[in-house]
């Protein structure tokens, strides 16, 4: 489908493909991609999608399972390239800048990354190894002010009196919070959140979505992207909405556009019935 607002924004984000030393991303765009597709063998995991994120800018990214939501976060994180069309992120064209010099800039939590964390890992040190982008401390040496912004973003996520505990020994929303501090250790300028909220008990996920709606409503906060498949998982704050299915945008622009219960019926081919609450948090039934 295609809602006036995807027509404008996608017009925008479009130009014409060139080698990614010629691609000239919008000026301030935190993500810029134009035309892109992406393809693995005969499968077409994302197809054609332009799309610009600007600095400042709290974006949900959601979809039916197999949408392409993390192949799209990959690419945004410059943890993967398009087979096809242009990629910028923080105005650098990814293909045309060294990603390693790139990545630093860009906090990820990933269930990915989870599968990466040594069992035994303490949850400090899983927070201040993002400094050197590597999972499982060894021998590497910390600057005071790393130790410190640990400890800060320990205290910040409510995991201060967890520092020694092993990764393994933690809840999964023990696990989500210690992901999430790490993705800012860097001090980013993007946070690319995927699936933050996945398997929170009710209580975890309220507590989530209200860490997440005070980290949105912070002007000195990072740009940010959070990828869920919930509605309720929705922080108010957030401003603008991508829709996915099957690799294709069914609609992305500001939220109140972008994620109604037209396009959300159109993504997760149902009819739904979708509300949105004073506080801005949603909720979606399907129709009986
Ligand atoms: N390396 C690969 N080779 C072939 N197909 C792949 C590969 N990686 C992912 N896919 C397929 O691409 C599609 C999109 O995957 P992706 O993980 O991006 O979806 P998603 O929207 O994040 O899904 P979910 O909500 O289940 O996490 C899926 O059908 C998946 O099976």
């Amino acid at each position: 489908m295609s809602s006036p607002d995807l027509t404008q924004s996608a017009t925008i984000a479009q130009r014409p493909i060139v080698s990614p030393h010629e691609f000239e991303p919008m000026e301030d765009s935190v993500v810029h991609m134009s035309r892109v597709s992406l393809r693995r063998g005969p499968n077409t995991l994302l197809n054609d999608v332009s799309w610009i994120v600007e600095e400042g800018q709290r974006w949900i990214v959601m979809g039916p399972n197999g949408a392409g939501k993390s192949t799209l976060m990959n690419i945004a994180a410059a943890r993967s390239h398009p087979t096809v069309g242009n990629a910028a992120v923080l105005g650098e064209t990814l293909g045309a800048v060294d990603v390693f010099d790139l990545r630093p800039s860009i906090g990820l939590s990933s269930t990915l990354l989870a599968e990466q964390v040594p069992g035994n890992e303490t949850i400090r040190n899983l927070v201040v190894t993002a400094a050197y982008g590597v999972t499982g401390r060894w021998r590497e040496a910390y600057e005071p002010e790393d130790l410190q912004r640990a400890e800060f973003l320990l205290k910040r996520w409510g995991l201060a009196n967890y520092a020694e505990r092993r990764f393994r020994t933690l809840s999964e929303g023990e696990r989500k919070r210690g992901l999430i501090a790490r993705a800012m250790m860097t001090d980013p300028e993007l946070l690319i959140l995927d699936e933050p909220g996945a398997g929170l008990d009710l209580a975890g996920r309220e507590t989530l979505v209200r860490s997440l709606s005070q980290l949105a409503a912070d002007p000195f906060s990072p740009t940010q992207i959070l990828v869920t498949h919930h509605v309720e998982e929705v922080p108010p704050n957030f401003t603008h909405a991508m829709l996915l299915r099957d690799g294709d945008v069914v609609s992305a622009g500001p939220i109140e556009t972008a994620l109604t219960e037209e396009t959300l019926s159109d993504a997760f081919r149902l009819p739904l019935n979708v509300s949105r609450n004073a506080e801005g948090r949603f909720t979606a039934f399907a129709r009986t």
